[in-house]
């Protein structure tokens, strides 16, 4: 056995190994699949991330996220430091490949008891982050009112879901050169918005959470059918909030 070969022995691969269709290394390969299909994760960008008990399960950086198999996937003991990023407690690495750039935004998630975390690069989401581009500061939202789906986003923890006649609020936060530097501004708008699941990312996309997978996916599909539903509501003049 050469050096390299040891090394992916006693890598834990048992960790992400399994029969088990639900198990977060067989379910990240195939949410991003579909997720590249909806144009969420294209061209390398966007991903997901599961926590399941102690373990969470993270995707690789820059690679096709679409092409991922289990045995790409990287694996945490929670709970883990989020900074220096050296202090991440790793128990599976792949070889020759580097945990996603989105790692401490997808922890950040999982501090306020996320089960699952997407981030997507979804034009829907960055065209509505443009269209209210002279908002900008702290208070920045995306507001729209009167829309069934609505009732597909979660009033807050333990809270029930929004109702048809609610406001649903996404706060927005400004881009930085570097995905990890977008944390800070994750936990501001999270502060600020203790009720929110999901915080869109000014020319750039959104962070999605769920208490679980199902919920995670289903929030971000409710909320990228409202985002492209509002841009065509502004293409035909029609405003977001009654
Ligand atoms: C098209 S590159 C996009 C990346 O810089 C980043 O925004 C992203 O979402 C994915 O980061 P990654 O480290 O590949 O998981
Ligand atoms: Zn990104």
């Amino acid at each position: 056995m050469c050096p390299a070969d040891q090394t992916v022995a006693t890598n834990n691969d048992h960790l992400v190994q399994s029969d088990d269709p639900e198990h977060p290394a067989n379910l990240i390969p195939e949410l991003c699949r579909k997720f590249y299909n909806w144009g969420w994760v294209t061209g390398t960008g966007g991903g997901t991330s599961i926590r399941q008990g102690d373990h969470i399960f993270i995707a690789p950086s820059g690679v096709q996220k679409e092409l991922m198999k289990p045995d790409n996937i990287f694996v945490l003991q929670w709970p883990t430091p989020k900074y220096p990023a050296s202090d991440r407690s790793y128990i599976r690495k792949p070889l020759k490949l580097n945990p996603s750039a989105c790692t401490p935004l997808f922890l950040t998630a999982f501090e306020q008891g996320a089960g699952c975390c997407i981030h997507t690069h979804s034009q829907w989401a960055v065209l509505v982050t443009l269209l209210v581009e002279r908002e900008k500061g702290p208070d920045a939202c995306f507001e729209i009112s009167n829309i069934e789906q609505i009732k597909g986003i979660p009033r807050g923890k333990g809270k029930g879901m929004l109702g048809f006649f609610d406001t649903l609020k996404i706060p927005i936060i400004e881009n930085t050169a570097f995905e990890e530097d977008l944390t800070s501004g994750l936990e501001a708008a999270m502060n600020k918005h203790p009720d929110t699941y999901a915080v869109l990312v000014r020319r750039h996309g959104i962070y999605v959470w769920g208490d679980n997978t199902a919920k995670a996916k289903t929030q971000c599909e409710s909320l990228d059918y409202i985002f492209q539903l509002a841009v065509e509501m502004h293409k035909l003049g029609l405003p977001w909030v009654k």
